[in-house]
């Protein structure tokens, strides 16, 4: 159970931004564009790091990201009964991975946030709120793309570890993910380097925008 509000880069034609209406918090739209911008200057920084870790030419990846199809998502989960969310009565994110290449996630300190332990499926492990840290989860077209060298981060959200509470209430939790896609008009296939004969490609060359409404329609 929670609550949302997206934007991406304001000239997108097919999913455009919706904003409160003029007067309702001000600064509301440049404070959220701003933050959008800083961010892409950061996933780019990571795409610059995980060329030189692939070993591939400067440019191979963030060339595919130019379009800048990404999308920041603030993030509410209202305070509900811990007991429910222990039960799985109420639900804050099931588990899944982000579709896109790259996800920054922000969270405020209370915690809640599971990584799945990729040796062993169904097992999760807290991912505990560190005050001015951002967690970098690779997302599924990641892991097409480099023939799952890099695994994309299965994760959820539940109720916070250990919490102590007089009312039997898990307070309400803040975050903001950040997704990053490649160029919906660009075909992601596996990474020079990352597929041999004895190691084949495992997945089939595909466009950025054709695998997003492919897992979009798979989740609605
Ligand atoms: O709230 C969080 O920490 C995670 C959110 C998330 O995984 C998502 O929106 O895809
Ligand atoms: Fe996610």
């Amino acid at each position: 159970m929670k609550e949302s509000f997206e934007c991406g880069r304001e000239d997108d034609k097919i999913q455009p931004n919706i904003w409160l209406p003029e007067g309702v918090l001000p600064g509301f739209q440049e404070a959220c564009l701003d933050f959008f911008w800083l961010c892409r200057e950061v996933v780019m920084d990571i795409l610059r790091a995980l060329e030189v870790g692939f070993d591939l030419t400067e440019g191979y990846l963030t060339k595919f990201h130019t379009q800048t199809d990404n999308q920041l998502r603030l993030l509410h989960y209202p305070s509900v009964p811990t007991e429910s969310l222990e039960k799985d009565e109420i639900v804050r994110i099931s588990a899944h991975s982000d579709y896109g290449s790259i996800t920054l996630l922000f969270q405020d300190d209370i915690g809640g946030l599971e990584i799945e332990d990729p040796k062993k499926p169904g097992s999760f492990k807290p991912a505990t709120p560190v005050p001015g840290s951002m967690i970098v989860n690779a997302g599924d077209c990641m892991a097409r793309w480099s023939n799952d060298i890099i695994r994309s981060t299965v994760h959820r959200v539940r109720a916070p570890p250990n919490l102590q509470t007089k009312d039997g209430m898990t307070p309400e939790r803040y975050s903001i993910p950040y997704f990053c896609s490649s160029n919906f008009d660009d075909v992601v296939d596996c990474l020079p380097g990352t597929f041999s004969d004895e190691k084949p490609k495992k997945y089939e060359p595909i466009s950025g925008g054709e695998y997003f409404m492919k897992r979009l329609a798979t989740a609605y």
